[in-house]
């Protein structure tokens, strides 16, 4: 072998396993963990280097060539040519400062979502030292020996040794049909990817187990030829994104508008050309809101590192929004509402219940545990282990079952059975009503074989009803003798059964689930369940947490099956919550699709192979990340570190809050507009009688100096009191709406305006003061009313006093810079003939003290209205509105 940086390139994959254990100088039992350090430092990390995204030089540069930048580079020129040197250097500032700004936010964005894989490493089962551990898929070097088993993600090329696979070879080729793999398919020349004995790394195994060894890794394997083709591909921009974005293109048109219809009126007033001009640009520069996008991805980015934290990984932006307006959230039962820590409580046998601890259930015991793949190390299926543990209590131990194994016959979520040969025994488990059809005997406590008479069908029925009624899981256990007759395949095996009895286990619900149950019904969230249980037993753990308030129905799988599409809708429309029970993959999809086309957002939990469907179609695909297999991982959009429903709700919250943010912070910063464009018309509406009330320069500095750090503030706002009191937000609600415009401009602009101009002619005409002072009252009087304006912005509904007054430390930060700058610029001398200021005397910052409590009080009074108008925002039942077709 050829070692090089380059990898083993010179393996050829395609020969037999003992030549290639030579190429590979390793063998069937692995690389040793020295060897395999080695190869790691020879070889380097087993992992896809991206291709150097841009630089950060062009990816600053890349801000100056942005549409609202380019505006204001045109506003710069024309101010230089219009005679206002001073006025073109601020706005070259401005655009310094916001591409800056902007760069340093998006960059803090991408980070944040880079920063998640590290919340889901992917690892590998691989043979170090003879033994099977689990290492992290980036340290896998070219001859190991890795286990592949059924929902893994393949994480290296390599060839099968071992077993039978199914593998979704999508990610390289786009056939969405799996493709067959097994270790001992004879050497067909053609193509490599469709070698039959090769598996490739970026596929995934959706069927088999089996083992292999690494013959490349990282950019040598064949993902990593095609990512070293490929671009790095763009993120989309999220709806959230786009209507800002649209929103923002609207308001600088306006701007150029009012700025364009101002210059004639400007004029006509007496200002003269330059001065128009100058104006006319201030008014533009001002008004465009040129930071919004990037501050809005920031909130975004804030929002998905926070949910990170939580246990709750999503892998774009804009799934954080959708989660805010999650209508319905289908999820399944094992693992998630419960602990999936299962414990065996209760054995049946014909003629006799028993205590998990009784003798008499030995042989059960001992069947059910010779039927698993579980080990007994605790690594495996939960159910497996708990009957592990049975056996081993009852001193039964599985010990030798993978060396008297002749056959398996893999748990098959469709069938809802699990088959093994052992020695010359057949053992099966599964779901009742699965094992009972194959059964032609019944093994009674004595020992003896019966008939399953319907004695016996109406024992069993009453035995199921008991331990369905406790919330208990159910097993029904079978075998039969097959000495000299080995079954040829699965049908042949699972063939007049001998039933022996059922195993019961409790699986608690989490701590937990039912208060974060309880709290998405107060959100008018509908909560369904789609488990692959039985219906009573699923129906008790949905009613122990406090699912199906409204009325709880449960549904078979044969019974969806059979329904039509309009009584599915039907179903789906009316009230209550349902348990979908013995639900099938394909029965997950067709409900989901058919929520979704009834308007409804949905958020679906699943953690195998055959739940990607589903969890691709749903608005918000939930994996889990423990029990989860890769499949289900990679077509998800939010992966649960923690697997846990509480996790879920939780998300919901946190996407919820980062809405209401950007729209605090979009009403916080549209406010001021008013204020600064009514001085303006006083100004033209007189003809020019009265002085200029307010200046450019001090425009920008209101703009893009004191503004910026509350309004930033505004988007770390906690969540609110009665956020998760109220329905889901229709999806076709933008961020932006009549009432939010309606608050900004029509209230807290108005009344800002209003005191604003007070305090101008006061000043001008009875205070005494300079036309210089006159105009710092303007500017100083917007930055007292914007303050009023911040903590009216702190909430959508609620009163100030329900959040605390100081409760916001970032936004008091945010003030005292505000009212620091402020200062400076009336203040400072050297500052005063460039903004047109003049220092303040007591008397007129005695009259401004008033105006942020004066505005805050408007819109207090408005939001106390609102909420009398509109009483009783929580509710134990979800609300119509959320319920029903929107
Ligand atoms: N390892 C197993 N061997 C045999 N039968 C099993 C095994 N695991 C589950 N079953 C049977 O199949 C049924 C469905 O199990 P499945 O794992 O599909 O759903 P689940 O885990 O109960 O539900 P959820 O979808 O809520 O996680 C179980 O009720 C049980 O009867």
């Amino acid at each position: 072998m050829t070692e090089s940086l380059d990898g083993p390139a010179a393996v050829d994959g395609r020969r037999p396993p003992q030549q290639l254990f030579r190429d590979l100088r390793t063998s069937a039992g692995g690389l040793g963990a020295r060897e395999a350090a080695r190869r790691l430092t020879v070889y380097g990390p087993n992992e896809l280097s991206r291709r150097p995204g841009n630089s950060w030089l062009t990816e600053l540069l890349a801000q100056f060539t942005q549409p609202l930048a380019v505006l204001l580079m045109v506003a710069a020129v024309l101010a230089w040519l219009g005679d206002a040197p001073q006025l073109a250097i601020a706005v070259v500032a401005v655009i310094l400062l916001n591409a800056g700004f902007a760069f340093v936010q998006e960059r803090q964005a991408e980070r944040a979502v880079e920063a998640l894989a590290a919340y889901l490493p992917d690892t590998a089962r691989a043979l170090r030292d003879g033994m099977a551990c689990e290492v992290p898929a980036r340290e896998l070097v070219p001859g190991d020996i890795i286990e592949i088993t059924e929902g893994d993600r393949i994480c290296a090329d390599a060839r099968l040794i071992e077993g039978d696979l199914s593998v979704d070879l999508s990610a390289l080729n786009g056939e969405s049909v799996p493709a067959g793999r097994t270790a001992d398919a004879d050497l067909v020349p053609g193509p490599l990817i469709e070698a039959r004995e090769l598996v490739f790394s970026g596929t995934a195994c959706v069927a088999g187990q089996g083992r292999a060894v690494v013959l490349h890794t990282g950019m040598h394997t064949e993902i990593g030829r095609i990512a070293a083709l490929s671009q790095r591909g763009r993120t989309e921009p999220s709806p959230l994104e786009r209507q800002v974005r649209r929103a923002t293109w609207v308001i600088a048109i306006a701007a150029v508008l009012a700025g364009a219809a101002f210059l004639p009126i400007g004029v006509v007033a007496g200002l003269g050309w330059s001065a128009a001009i100058s104006f006319t640009i201030g008014l533009i520069v001002a008004n465009v809101p040129e930071g919004l996008l990037p501050t809005i991805t920031l909130a975004l980015a804030v929002g998905v590192r926070e949910l990170a934290r939580r246990g709750a990984v999503v892998k774009r932006l804009s799934a954080v929004e959708t989660l805010g307006s999650t209508t319905v959230i289908c999820t399944d039962k094992t693992g998630t509402l419960t602990e999936n820590r299962m414990r065996v409580t209760r054995m049946w046998r014909s003629g006799a219940e028993l205590d998990a601890g009784e003798a008499g259930g030995r042989p059960l015991a001992r069947a059910a545990a010779l039927c698993t793949t579980a080990r007994e190390d605790g690594r495996g299926d939960p159910t497996e282990i708990a009957l592990l543990r049975l056996a081993a209590d009852l001193d039964v131990p599985a010990t030798g079952r993978d060396r008297e194994r002749v056959a398996l016959y893999a748990f098959d979520a469709r069938l809802k059975r699990m088959s093994t040969v052992d020695g010359d025994r057949v053992h099966t488990k599964g779901a009742l009503e699965s094992v009972l059809p194959l059964c032609t005997g019944v093994l009674a406590a004595d020992d003896t074989v019966g008939d399953v008479s319907d004695a016996v069908r109406t024992e069993l029925s009453a035995a199921m009803d008991r331990y369905a009624a406790a919330g208990l899981r159910v097993l029904a256990v079978a075998g039969r003798d097959v000495a000299g007759h080995p079954p040829a395949d699965r049908a042949d095996a699972e063939r007049d059964l001998v039933l022996l009895g059922l195993i019961a286990m409790v699986d608690p619900p989490r701590p937990g689930v039912a208060e974060a149950v309880a709290a998405a019904h107060h959100a008018g969230i509908r909560i369904h369940v789609i488990t692959g249980d039985y219906g009573p037993t699923a129906a008790e753990i949905a009613r122990q947490v406090g699912i199906g308030r409204g009325g709880r129905r449960i549904v078979t799988g044969d019974q969806l099956d059979r329904m039509t599409e309009s009584e599915l809708d039907e179903l789906l429309a009316g009230p209550g919550e349902i348990v979908f029970a013995r639900s099938s993959p394909e029965g997950k999809l067709r409900i989901c699709e058919a929520l979704r086309a009834g308007g409804q957002i949905v958020a679906m939990t699943g953690d195998g192979v055959n739940d990607a469907p589903a969890l691709r179609h749903a608005d918000i695909g939930v994996a889990m990340g423990r029990s989860g297999t890769d499949v289900a991982r990679e077509a998800a959009t939010m992966v649960l570190t923690d697997d846990n429903f509480v996790t879920v709700v939780r998300a919901v919250e946190a996407g919820r809050r980062v809405f209401d943010n950007v729209r605090k912070f979009v009403l916080y910063i549209f406010a001021h507009a008013v204020p600064e464009i009514v001085p303006f018309l006083i100004f033209a509406l007189s003809g020019g009688s009265v002085p200029l009330p307010l200046t450019v320069l001090q425009i920008l500095a209101i703009d893009l100096g004191t503004e910026t750090l509350p309004a930033l503030a505004l988007g770390r706002e906690a969540a609110e009191p009665g956020l998760m009191d109220r329905p889901p937000r229709s999806s076709r609600q933008g961020v932006i709406d009549r009432r939010l415009l309606l608050r900004a401009w029509g209230l807290l602009g108005t009344v800002s305006a209003a005191l604003v101009t007070a305090g101008y002619f006061w000043t001008l005409w009875w205070g005494g003061g300079s036309p210089a002072q006159a105009a710092t009252m303007t500017f100083a009087g917007i930055v007292a009313c914007q303050i009023g304006t911040a903590f009216a912005a702190r909430t959508d509904h609620a009163s100030l006093r329900s959040i605390g007054v100081f409760s916001n430390r970032l936004l008091l930060a945010g003030i005292a810079f505000e009212l620091v700058v402020a200062a400076v610029i009336i203040y400072l001398p050297p500052l005063q003939p460039i903004f047109g200021t003049a220092a303040l005397g007591p008397a007129q910052l005695a009259f401004l003290l008033p105006f942020p409590v004066i505005v805050w009080l408007a819109d207090e009074i408005f939001r106390w209205h609102g909420r009398s108008a509109r009483p009783g925002g929580t509710f134990d039942s979800p609300p119509e509105s959320a319920m029903g077709k929107r």
